[in-house]
Parts: structure tokens; sequence; C-alpha cells
């Protein structure tokens, strides 16, 4: 009788496995055959009960993980989020009266008037967690507009509210929206326009009869709703796809994987991804679907789209130039990405070395918290991009930081057409020396020299671009290249069982400029 040891975790004592010695057998030379059942090592014929008890150990700890980094939210914290939920949806029917009253509407119009809140993105897919925003869809009827019953009266009773904070309009996005915090929770509130008098509380957005004749913007605001009702339609359990998604999302943004606007991954291409992988392997438990994510997506043959069973087939489309197509539920498009070749490359590699890791989930010193290891950035690179936004007033740099991330694209592009590969580390940071307020970037940069980049080019050029349809007060940008000792003392933080033995081999081999044996999480998989 013995146990099995997450090294580090008190907690693993909690389970006893019988036969311990014959974990020493497990070769680690055999990678894992994934069964319906279990986990199963190939070439080695392994006692199924010690490795049904190890699996169960592996669940546990992972279930524990999940607790303890607070990815399901507490009871208090759910009924915070429907309280605000209801008060919107109060606020909303509030609303279409007095814009019914305002265009002089029949009396009994005006009683009958009603708009609806639909919530969808990670909140509609039971994934949020304390710190995710509400996608919440305000749906109106044929006499709210946009531009001026949306932005500007609904905006206005917004912003009187006490509960509400930050509240600003973003009107050139592509799904154009309202973003506010209400009650310190960030909302996102797009609008779609129904052609209809009256809107029912649970409106069923996929009936035709609310779909005739609504404009291209209405369209694209309820795309989310629908690529959300669609995913839970396919799904063959619910529940075991929310818990996979809660723990690839965590892996992503631990990894630095999780931003589209920095060229990486949206909480609606991760769903996706998710989704499919439980699509095709109904009955498996977590622990396994986790590991067949991995071993999926490490060796996709990308630019191959990822496409869920029984969603429509998509049409040509602009998007499908994206290294990682992924398909949108519910639609002929791709799920808008800004996946760049250093992004597409990083991408690849954390597939893979998560691959990697959970080949070793039979083995006693696997560890569950080395898979969602925070990325090193200040071991792995020797240059950083600063880049740093400011505005005058407190007031205006929401807008000012939201306008730029929406360039990022251009400017990873335009760093790759200079040869220097960037790892956009999608933190925001904020410099206490500056006087104005500010938000700050610190990007892994490669380059062989730090004066290779031509700054001054790539500073011109980015302004150029950001000088183009930005209707708010223009804030400050600064572009400069700072060597790891230069960067703040959080992101410096060293962990100690990752130091490397070789200090000049900083450079991920992803991006192509080296790397080598002595990297901890370099050279493995090519
Ligand atoms: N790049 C995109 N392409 C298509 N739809 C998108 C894209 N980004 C966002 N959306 C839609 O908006 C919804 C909300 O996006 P959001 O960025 O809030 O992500 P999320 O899935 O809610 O994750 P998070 O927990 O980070 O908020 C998505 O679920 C999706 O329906
Ligand atoms: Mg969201
Ligand atoms: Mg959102």
């Amino acid at each position: 009788m013995a146990y099995v040891t997450d090294h580090n975790d008190p907690r693993s004592r909690a389970v006893v496995v019988p036969h311990y010695s014959s974990l020493n057998f497990i070769n680690p030379n055999f990678p894992l055959n994934y069964h319906p059942q279990g986990l199963v090592p190939l070439g080695f014929a392994l006692n199924p009960a010690v490795v049904a008890q190890i699996e169960l150990y592996r669940s546990i700890s992972l279930q524990q993980l999940i607790n303890d980094e607070g990815l399901v939210p507490s009871q208090e914290e759910e009924q915070r989020r429907n309280v605000v939920i209801w008060k919107l949806k109060v606020i909303v029917m509030e609303w279409i009266k007095n814009v019914a009253c305002l265009r002089r509407l029949p009396e009994n119009h005006i009683r009958a008037a009603s708009a609806t809140i639909l919530t969808y993105g990670s909140y509609g897919l039971g994934v949020h967690n304390a710190e995710s925003d509400i996608d919440a869809l305000c749906v109106g009827p044929w006499f709210a507009s946009l531009t001026e019953h949306f932005f500007i009266v609904l905006h206005d009773m917004l912003a009187k509210r006490v509960e509400v904070s930050d509240i600003h309009c973003v009107k050139d996005a592509k799904v154009p929206l309202m973003r506010f915090k209400f009650e310190g929770i960030s909302i996102d509130l797009p609008y779609a326009q129904l052609k209809v008098a009256t809107v029912p509380e649970n409106v069923d957005i996929l009936n035709s009869m609310f779909l005739n004749g609504i404009d291209e913007t209405s369209w694209k605001s309820l795309s989310g709703v629908r690529a959300n009702n669609s995913i839970l339609q396919l799904v063959p359990d619910i529940k075991i796809f929310q818990e996979l998604l809660r723990c690839v999302k965590l892996w992503a943004k631990r990894r630095g994987v999780y931003g589209n606007l920095f060229g990486f991954f949206g909480g609606v291409h991760l769903a996706v991804l998710s989704a499919f992988i439980c699509q095709r392997n109904p009955n498996v438990k977590l622990i396994v679907l986790v590991s067949i994510f991995f071993k999926t997506f490490a060796f996709w043959p990308w630019p191959t789209p990822v496409i869920l069973q029984g969603s429509m087939l998509p049409r040509h489309h602009p998007e499908t130039r994206s290294p990682m197509p992924i398909q949108l539920p519910c639609s002929h498009e791709y799920c808008h990405s800004n996946i760049t070749t250093s992004t597409f490359l990083k991408i690849r590699y954390e597939f893979r070395r998560g691959y990697r890791h959970i080949q070793d989930l039979l083995k006693a010193q696997f560890n569950w918290r080395n898979l969602f290891e925070p990325y090193p950035y200040a071991k792995n690179y020797q240059n950083f991009l600063k880049i740093t936004l400011s505005t005058c007033k407190e007031d205006e740099l929401a807008d000012w930081v939201g306008w730029v991330k929406s360039r990022f694209r251009s400017l990873l592009v335009k760093l790759e057409e200079l040869h220097a590969s960037c790892d956009p580390n999608p933190t925001e940071y904020s410099d206490t020396s500056l006087q104005d307020p500010n938000v700050v970037f610190y990007w892994g940069l490669i380059v062989s020299k730090s004066d290779d980049v031509d700054l001054d080019l790539v500073q011109k050029e980015f302004k150029k671009n950001l000088g183009t349809g930005f209707k708010g007060p223009t804030g400050k940008i600064t572009i400069s290249i700072i060597q790891t000792s230069q960067l703040p003392k959080n992101l410096q933080h060293v962990d100690t069982h990752l130091v490397l033995s070789n200090p000049t081999q900083l450079v991920p081999t992803y991006l192509g400029f080296g790397g080598g044996p002595g990297h901890p999480s370099v050279g493995f998989i090519s």
C-alpha cells in the first residue's frame, strides 16, 4: 500500500493507491493512448486497477485546482450577477417606454412596448468567474434606433445611475456596444433592433419571425447569442464541456495565449475548440478530455479549419486568412482572429508544451500546476518592447487604450516585416513614475541586437494607423526597447524551479531564433 503524490501538495495524501511500485514501470517513452474509459500507456500492460486509481487521483487534484483557482464563482457572486442582469432588464424596460413616449406612439403601443437583455459570452456559457465581464445583448423593437435611442437615450439613463461607472460607447467596432461597470462588474452591452413592436423577455432569436428584415449591424450583434445557443445544443454534455473550457481558459491565460486583440485566442475560439473535443469524445471524463485537447491541437494540420459537426459549412470569407481558422457556430463565417505569424508560433508551441506535460499524467511526479504555470516572460526574453499609453485626463484613458489595443495587430505585423518577433504579453501595467494616467505593456522581443529594429519607423507607421478613425481625444504613445533588468519587479519575479542553468539560452525555439536543450521548455517537439 502506498501513495501517489503531487509534489508540494499536502492534499495528495488523501488518495491511497495500491501497488504503488508498479507506477515505476510506466515507461515515459510510451505515449498515452486515449480510451473512452481512461488512459492507457501504449506498449505496456499496466494493471487497470492501478491506472483507474491514478486517474481518480488526478481527477480529484484537477477538481481541487479548479476550486483553488476560483474558476467556479461562489453562490454570492452568482447572486450578485443575477441581480445586475435583473436590474439591467428593468432599466431597458423603462428605457423603451421612454423611447415610445419620445416617438409619440399611441397609448396602447406604449403599454405594449418592451425590450430585453440576453446574456452570451462566457457568462451565457456558464464558464465565467469573478473577473469575467457580462456580455449582455440589449434587444429592442423597431422604433428604438442604435444611433439615437441606444447610444444617446439609454446611455444617458445608465450614466445617471449610481451603480454605473466608466461608461463609454464603442461605436466603430464590428459589433458596436456600450461598455461600463455596473456595481463593479464589467458589462459589454451591444444592441439588436428587431422589426417587432414587443420583444418578449426570453425572445427566441433563432425564430425567423423575429429576424425578418433586421439590419446588418443587428444581425452581427445577435451572432454571439446565436453562437452560444448553438454550442450548447451541439455538445453532448454541457457540464463536462464547461469544465473543459474552464481548464482550457485558465491554461491560455496563464501561458499568455489569451486575448484576441493581442493576436491570441478569445473566449469564443476556445469555446469552439473545447466543444469540438467534447463532440468527438462523448462519455469521456474530464482528465481524458484535457489530454485529448492538447494532443489534438498540438498536431492539428493548420490552416485546416476547426468546424463543429452539425454546424453550417463556412463560405469562403476574408477571415480564412487566419493561420488558425475556427468556425463561428451557427454561421457561415469564421471567428474573427488577429493571429499573426509570431502569435501562431507561440500558440502552437504552447499546445505542444501542454501535450508534453499531459503525457506524464500517470507518472508519480505529475503536477497539474506545471500545466498551468504562468509564462516566464522575464526568463525567456532579454529584450522587451515597452509601449506606454497615457492621457492627460483619467476618464480619457480607457477609450485611448481600447483604441490602441484594437490596432495592435498592425504593430505586430509591422515588427514581423522588420524581422522582429514579438510575444505580446496582454497584461496591463502602470508606470507610477509618470504623472499622467497611463497603461504600459511589456512585450517579449526577439532581435539579435536591440538597435536592429528601426523603432522610429515602427512608431511613425503605428501612429499614422492610430490617427485614422478615432473620434475621442488622442492620447500619447511611446514605444521603446528595454532590457529584462528594467522590467517592473512583479514581471521580473523568478520562479526558482525554472531558473536556467545556462542564462544565455533565453530564446524560445518557437520563434525560430535558436534556444536549445538548456532551455527548460525547449526542444522536446519539433
Ligand atoms: N473574435 C471574435 N469573433 C467572433 N465573435 C466574437 C469574437 N470576440 C467576441 N465575440 C463574441 O462576443 C462574445 C463575448 O466576447 P468576450 O470577449 O467577452 O469573450 P468571452 O467568451 O465572454 O470570454 P471572457 O470570459 O474573457 O469575457 C463571444 O462569446 C462571441 O460570441
Ligand atoms: Mg465576456
Ligand atoms: Mg465581452
